[in-house]
This record gives structure tokens, sequence and C-alpha cells, in this order.
């Protein structure tokens, strides 16, 4: 295929740049303990300092692949897909989740909210950004709100993107995980004299597995 079909195919949603599919247990938020099967799509530009997959970035580097391999592909491994990144929503998710839908399976997403909402979902997780605030549909829209605890500030940060999101919006503070032994006993403090806060853990890491 000559490279302008690829772009077009890619604009429309029908390719995305994939950096790797793997079949796990979901480790964070609402739904860790669970299997699902999860998609990395390449493609970001919040630029977390934290980010732990920044290899994730640059969307030149993963290949463009046509979204009716990845769906046929991610059908014979679970009925659960997680949609993360890289950023998803920096392209369009509606050809992606409307297929998998079409299988009859279950469409979850990661996302920092950054960008207009696309795709149709069954679970939604978002993550707020400091560095590029959500948008306003991902906020009425979320299941989950997961803020990442670096610092102090990152509480603060957590009220204010709290007081945004819908009222049926589950409530989680994760640690960074590089300063998880500083921050975990300034969670563990906030979310009992606060209790509508609960603890995420990024258990896959304990676990040793992707
Ligand atoms: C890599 S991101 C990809 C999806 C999307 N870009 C986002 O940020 O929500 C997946 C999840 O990992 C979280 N995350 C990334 N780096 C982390 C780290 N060092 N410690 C804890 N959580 C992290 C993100 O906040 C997000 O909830
Ligand atoms: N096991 C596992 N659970 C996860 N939950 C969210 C992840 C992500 O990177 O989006 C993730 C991940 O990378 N692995
Ligand atoms: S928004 Fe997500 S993928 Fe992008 S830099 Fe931040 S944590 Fe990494
Ligand atoms: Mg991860």
């Amino acid at each position: 295929m000559v490279l302008q079909d690829v772009m077009d195919l890619v604009e429309k949603g029908q390719m995305l740049p994939l950096m790797e599919e793997f079949y796990t247990i979901q480790g964070e938020g609402y739904f860790k303990g669970t299997a699902a099967y999860f998609i990395r799509v390449g493609g970001c530009d919040v630029g977390c300092h934290w980010c732990d997959v920044k290899e994730s970035w640059n969307a030149e580097t993963h290949p463009p692949t046509a979204i009716e391999k990845i769906i046929n592909n991610a059908a014979s491994y679970s009925d659960t897909i997680v949609i993360t990144g890289g950023e998803p929503l920096t392209w369009d998710m509606g050809p992606l989740t409307q297929g998998l839908k079409a299988k009859g399976l279950k469409t979850h997403i990661e996302t920092s909210g950054a960008y207009t909402l696309t795709g149709v979902w069954d679970w939604i997780c978002l993550s707020p950004k400091k560095m590029k605030l959500p948008v306003p549909e991902v906020y009425e829209k979320a299941n989950e709100l997961k803020v990442i605890v670096y610092n102090k500030h990152d509480l603060i940060f957590a009220e204010e993107q709290a007081k945004k999101v819908n009222k049926d919006c589950i409530l989680y503070l994760q640690p960074e995980w590089s300063v998880r032994d500083k921050v975990v006993p300034m969670i563990v403090d906030y979310v009992m004299a606060n209790p509508q806060w609960k603890v995420s853990l990024q258990t896959h890491k304990y676990l040793n597995i992707p």
C-alpha cells in the first residue's frame, strides 16, 4: 500500500499504530485481578515525566496495522479488551471499538482524556494529567478516575479532578511507581481520612507480569 493510503486509513481509524498486544491480568483500578487482552496503540504527546511506556510516544515507530487484524486476534483471547497506549484518543477509536463490540466483546479504555472522546466504551478509566487536562465529555462519561500520586500536590489535583467527574465515578489514588515507598504512606493516610477515595496499585508489577 502506498504511504498516502496508509495515512488516510490511520486518519479514519481503519489502521492504527500498534505497539504491542498481550493477554494478561488487569493490574489497576476497578477491574484489577481480572483477565483481559491489552492493545497498546502508539502515539502520545502529553509528556508525563514519569510515564512507564515512553517507547509508546512516537507513533512513527509503531507499524500501522489494520483494525480487522487487531479485532480478530483479540477475539481469540478474551471477552474483555483494554485499549491503552500511548494515548488512544490521539486516534479515532470508532472503527476499532465498533468492530470489537460487533464480536460481543467488552471495550475498556485507559486514557488521559486529553482529546475528543471517540469510540464505544463499556468502561472508561480516566487518568487526568496536569499538562493536558481532560476534555469535558470524558469527565462526564468516566467510570473511574485514577489519579497518579507523585507528590503531595497531586492530592490537591485529585480533589480538583474529582469535582469534575460524574457522581457515579469511582475514585482511585495510584502511587507513581518509582516513588511508591515514599507516597504509599501518604495515600494510605489520605484514604482513611477521605474514604470516598480508594487505593489502586500497579499489581501487575508486583506479580511480574506484563
Ligand atoms: C501508560 S498510560 C496509557 C493510557 C493513557 N495515556 C493514560 O495516561 O491514561 C496507562 C496508565 O498507566 C498510568 N501510569 C503511567 N506511568 C505510571 C507510573 N510511572 N506509575 C503509576 N502509574 C503510571 C497512567 O496514568 C495510566 O493510568
Ligand atoms: N497488567 C497490566 N494492567 C494494566 N492496566 C493498565 C495498564 C496500562 O498500561 O494501560 C496496564 C498494563 O500495562 N498491564
Ligand atoms: S498520557 Fe499516558 S502514555 Fe502519555 S505520557 Fe502520560 S502516562 Fe504516558
Ligand atoms: Mg502499564
